[in-house]
């Protein structure tokens, strides 16, 4: 037996405990190791590997072109970081889509390769036959509502979603389908906060918010986006905790001059 405290892990069933209680949940992605024990030691709940990664890691445009053996890749880096945090990996676009049968050996081979606790994917009514099926194979599902970027072609642009009284509606029923075939939580990402409220209200389980307003059980956001390692990327929902890209640019001017003025290595830096 191991001499350390042993962490309790996060559960879903602790995440549920969390709604019912208002304590609001904490999510953040994570694509790596070393930035996932990180966060792991900081508390936070839930650790996404998110498709995001084909933008933050690959520098692709959209979150299309990830592959699932790439994210397999980020979820398995992650997962050996992790003592307490639930860690959930998206299935990445083309990996779920074709017919459950196809989403179910998707989440499998995430499940077994990575060690991963749960998997995401997007979608409301055209997915909920893939949640059951997944669901049914003992593989706990987070939903995606709202602005789900891997159809970002069907829409052409990321303004805020169901600000509409009809996408509205539909998305509170497709929240309602999703609870009803199994889903652990749901993500809603870019809508008003008074439609985040409507749909926190109308389901138990937990909805996490990104760009959704304060009504959400729980907050996600990308690392680099939170940490300022993305200069670009200031939509209003973003709350910076850091300025990285200019402290990681200030460091490493430092050192290309302490190189090239000899400074470093010094007398204590050699063998
Ligand atoms: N770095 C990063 N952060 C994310 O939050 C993120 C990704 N990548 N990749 C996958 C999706 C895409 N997401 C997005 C993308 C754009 C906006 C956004 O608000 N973009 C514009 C507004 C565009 C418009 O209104 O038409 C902005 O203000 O930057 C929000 C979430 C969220 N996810
Ligand atoms: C923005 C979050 C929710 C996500 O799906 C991702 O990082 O891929
Ligand atoms: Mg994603």
């Amino acid at each position: 037996m191991s001499i350390h405290k042993e962490v309790k892990r996060v559960t879903t069933h602790i995440l549920q405990k969390m709604k019912v209680d208002g304590e609001k949940i904490s999510m953040l992605t994570a694509y790596d190791y070393s930035m996932a024990r990180i966060f792991d030691d900081a508390g936070v709940d839930v650790i996404l590997v998110g498709d995001s990664a084909s933008n933050v890691m690959a520098g692709h445009e959209t979150t299309l072109p990830i592959t699932l053996d790439q994210m397999i890749y980020h979820a398995s880096s992650v997962v050996r970081a992790i003592k307490r945090s639930f860690v959930v990996a998206d299935l990445p676009f083309g990996s779920y889509q074709g017919n459950s049968k196809e989403a179910l050996s998707s989440a499998i081979r995430m499940m077994k390769e990575t060690g991963a606790h749960g998997i995401k994917i997007e979608g409301g009514e055209e997915i909920v036959e893939s949640v059951k099926r997944i669901i049914s194979a003992g593989v706990p599902v987070m939903g995606h509502l709202g602005l789900t970027p891997q159809s970002i072609y069907k829409f052409g642009t990321y303004a805020v979603r169901a600000t509409e009284e009809a996408e509205a509606q539909k998305l509170i029923n497709d929240a309602l389908l999703l609870q009803e075939a199994g889903c652990f939580a749901i993500v809603l990402e870019k809508i008003p906060a008074l439609l985040t409220k409507k749909v926190a209200e109308a389901i138990h389980i937990p909805t996490i918010g990104i760009g959704a307003g304060k009504y959400a059980d729980g907050q996600v956001l990308v690392m680099h986006d939170m940490l300022g390692i993305n200069k670009d990327f200031k939509p209003r929902f973003l709350r910076r905790y850091l300025n990285l890209y200019d402290q990681i640019l200030e460091a490493s001017k430092q050192y290309i001059k302490d190189v090239k003025d000899r400074d470093f290595p010094n007398d204590n830096e050699q063998y």
